[in-house]
């Protein structure tokens, strides 16, 4: 552990707007025991439970400790830890639309401030719709909450907008209110161990640095596949789909990690403004042709995964029996820049794909086939696999001498299996990011610019779609997606790499072998 990782954020006051909601109960409350339990919280700190549902205090602690007891990487049977814990915990029936009960959360903050010798120090999460991250920030600051002696923050979840205007829209208002650097927009993959893992790879090895760039890699692969369906948040999601929800975001995000410049401080706005210049560099789809051809949008029908029937997506609840709204999104993107000039991105996210995996995958150049060595086998590429999601680590796959007289060369992997090494309980996402935000610590949440990057990149293609959706492709669910998503990388001469472990019959592993 770093000195770095032992100091606790200050006192403060964390206000979590839809705490009787689902990512409070799957995410936020066991990421704020977890911290707690490692000493990342000052002791003087309170958490306020805020939605319109009635709560006493006692019945908010005891869904606090259900959502930790079923989703916690830490068992919360440590009584007096827990009760400890609980006594921080205190809730609000508040509805975001009246003013007067921020008059009332402002007293009631007071209270709390005393009562813990909090400094005045205020985060507000916003764990809402968007359409209600306005109409809080201008309560928040007609009711009195800002106004405290110490610092505010306001941490607000995606979707951050439908599109670039309406992005615009709601950064306008909340800027009316809190300035820029007061804002963390989470993307919870930025939270991600091996997503933050990138740049330390990137920048601190010498054997990667010099070899990141058009002149040796030949083609980079991202996938964000998932098992699950729509589940239950189909009222959401058909309106979203696929470009909006994961690619927009976490995907232009990851994006942005590999194709960024090296910055010259590691400060927050430098990282920052490196990826940024990343995602300007992404070549606009200029025509709804473009899109076509470099774009494949797909949706699940009826299939199965691991013998289990499954239903199609248009039959899923919530859902639209006639949607069109894309589960699944692969494409091929460039990066006009010095750096990436010609270098395919090939990018894929889905759901009802047959594994849950996060992999980002650098093919490399061939050595040039003039040496007679080369000539005479037919050599693999080099590879280097970054895993995030669900193993983390990284591998590479090189050619070695196979032992014998027979002089044949074979692909050879060598890992790194971060979780084989520290155990699956590293921190999640939302732990590192709420400790972040609470430090005021901003490299891991998303600046305006690169939001609004992110969605002009995407807009385009979603204009495409509105015009014309003859192109939806089906899969069957418990696949990998449409078949075109194949040919697209074969028109260039390559191919999707196995995923999640799954790596080719001939490779011969260094150091156990997949998991
Ligand atoms: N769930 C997840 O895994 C993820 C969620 N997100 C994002 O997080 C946000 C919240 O999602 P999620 O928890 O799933 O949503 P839910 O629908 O489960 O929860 C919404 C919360 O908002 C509260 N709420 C709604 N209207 C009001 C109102 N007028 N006044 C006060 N409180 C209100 C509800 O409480 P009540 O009804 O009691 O008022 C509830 O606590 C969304 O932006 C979502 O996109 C992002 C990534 C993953
Ligand atoms: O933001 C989202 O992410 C999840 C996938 O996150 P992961 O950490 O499990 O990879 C996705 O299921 C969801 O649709 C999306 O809103």
């Amino acid at each position: 552990m770093s000195k770095h990782d032992l100091v606790a954020a200050e006192g403060a006051v964390y206000y979590l707007f839809g705490a009787t909601g689902d990512l409070a109960r799957r995410k936020l409350f066991p990421a704020l025991f977890s911290l707690y339990k490692e000493g990342k919280l000052a002791d003087n700190f309170a958490v306020v439970g805020l939605a319109r549902r009635p709560r006493t205090n006692e019945q908010f602690r005891a869904d606090v400790y259900e959502s930790i007891s079923e989703f916690s990487r830490y068992k919360s049977d440590d009584a007096e830890l827990w009760e400890r814990f609980a006594e921080h915990f205190v809730y609000m029936s508040l509805d975001i639309n009246n003013v007067d009960g921020f008059r009332e959360l402002a007293r009631l903050s007071e209270g709390l401030d005393k009562k813990f010798n909090i400094p005045g120090n205020r985060l507000f999460y916003l764990a809402l719709a968007p359409n209600l991250f306005g109409p809080v920030s201008f309560n928040l600051r007609d009711g009195g909450l800002l106004e405290s002696e110490g610092w505010n923050r306001l941490v607000i979840e995606k979707p951050f907008g439908y599109d670039l205007e309406s992005a615009r829209q709601l950064n306008a208002q909340l800027s009316q209110v809190f300035k820029e650097e007061e804002i963390f927009r989470i993307d919870h993959y930025l939270g991600k161990e091996m997503v933050q893992n990138i740049e330390v790879l990137r920048f601190s090895n010498a054997f990667f640095e010099p070899l990141w760039n058009n002149k040796h890699i030949a083609n980079v692969q991202i996938t964000l596949s998932e098992t699950v369906g729509v589940e239950e948040r189909g009222g959401y999601y058909d309106k979203s789909g696929a470009l909006r929800d994961m690619v927009q975001n976490h995907m232009m995000q990851m994006l942005a990690m590999i194709a960024m410049e090296p910055p010259s401080r590691l400060h927050p706005e430098d990282i920052r403004d490196e990826k940024v210049k990343a995602l300007r560099s992404l070549r606009p789809f200029a025509t709804a042709a473009e899109v076509n051809q470099h774009v494949i949008r797909g949706q699940y029908e009826e299939g199965s995964l691991n013998g289990k029937p499954l239903a199609g997506y248009r039959q899923e609840e919530s859902v639209n029996p006639e949607s069109t709204t894309e589960t699944y999104f692969a494409a091929r993107v460039f990066l006009d820049n010095f750096r990436w000039a010609g270098v395919p991105f090939y990018i894929r996210t889905g759901k009802r794909l047959p594994v849950k995996t996060t992999e980002v995958v650098i093919e490399f150049k061939n050595v040039p086939d003039n040496i007679l060595f080369a000539r005479r086998h037919d050599l693999s590429p080099n590879l280097l696999v970054i895993r995030v999601n669900p193993m983390e680590g990284i591998y590479i796959k090189i050619n070695a001498k196979k032992p014998g007289v027979d002089n044949v060369v074979q692909p050879v992997s060598m890992e790194f299996c971060q979780s084989c090494q520290v155990g699956i309980n590293t921190p999640e996402a939302y732990e590192r990011l709420i400790y972040d935000a609470a430090r005021g610590e901003s490299t891991y949440f998303t600046r305006w610019d690169e939001v609004a990057q992110a969605w002009s990149f995407v807009d385009r293609i979603a204009n495409a779609w509105r015009a014309d959706n003859s192109d939806l492709q089906f899969y069957p669910a418990g696949s990998w997606g449409p078949k075109r998503t194949d040919e697209l990388l074969a028109q260039d001469g390559f191919h999707w790499w196995p995923v999640n472990g799954q790596a080719e019959d001939n490779v011969i592993w260094i150091s156990g072998g997949p998991k």
